[in-house]
């Protein structure tokens, strides 16, 4: 199976466990625009969720296909959300954000009683960090909120680059009109502790580790679809 059918095949299993009624978070990337497809085929044919959508792209992506979109202001509390991930750790933490959406994506997952990961197996892995940790900085003051991403590293043992994500035209702007810096620190010991040590720079809105919010992981591969639950 190539990866864009390993990525339908991921979700069309997360999508049975979408129940009519739903409030839905839906996810962005690759794998949750082919959930998105099966989900609005599913509401073309009388099915009903009520959709809050992580990024600009999916809500475009369920406006053309008919599915009903609502915001966290309008609908606060979600009964799931379904998305993609750049990595998944034994205990279902995640790098995510390598296609920009991670801030919005954090604050709706965590808005939902449930997280359901989707994903091929390439996704998987025993330590987070092989991947770029994208890291949501504001504009202003960057030189700064850098050096002290750095010396947040450094204190936890860890280096390596901070790239500036570009659009090619310029720096990449998220959804919310910030940068995003890939930190390549290699192999993320404690990705709790880095998570904390970030969320205390006054220059990050936020970072790609999700820790504690997935609940399941759905991840397919050419042997078939496996459902991961953390193991700790
Ligand atoms: O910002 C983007 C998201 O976190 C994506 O869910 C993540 O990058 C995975 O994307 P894909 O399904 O395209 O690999």
């Amino acid at each position: 199976m190539d990866a864009r059918q390993l990525k339908i095949k991921a979700a069309e299993t997360a999508l049975g466990y979408v129940e009519d009624g739903m409030r839905l978070g839906i996810g962005t990337g690759s794998t949750a625009r082919e959930f998105i497809a099966l989900l609005g085929e599913k509401v073309a044919n009388g099915f009903n969720v009520i959709g809050v959508p992580t990024s600009e792209a999916t809500a475009r992506q369920c406006l053309e296909l008919g599915i009903e979109l609502k915001s966290l202001d309008e609908s606060p509390e979600l009964d799931l959300t379904i998305d993609g991930a750049d990595e998944i750790d034994p205990a279902l933490n995640l790098i995510k954000g390598g296609g920009g959406a991670l801030l919005r994506e954090k604050i709706v997952a965590s808005a939902s009683k449930a997280m359901i990961v989707i994903a091929d197996e390439t996704k998987v892995v025993d330590q987070l960090g092989a991947f770029p940790l994208p890291i949501e900085v504001m504009p202003f003051g960057l030189g700064a909120t850098r050096l002290a991403i750095e010396k947040a590293a450094s204190r936890l043992n860890m280096s390596g680059s901070l790239d500036l994500r570009s659009s090619g035209d310029g720096p990449f702007m998220t959804d919310g009109g910030h940068y995003i810096l890939d930190a390549s620190f290699g192999r993320i010991p404690d990705a709790e502790a880095l998570s904390v040590a970030l969320n205390i720079i006054p220059g990050v809105v936020e970072h790609g580790l999700f820790i504690d919010i997935a609940t399941l992981a759905v991840v397919a591969s050419d042997g078939g679809v496996r459902t991961l639950k953390a193991t700790e």
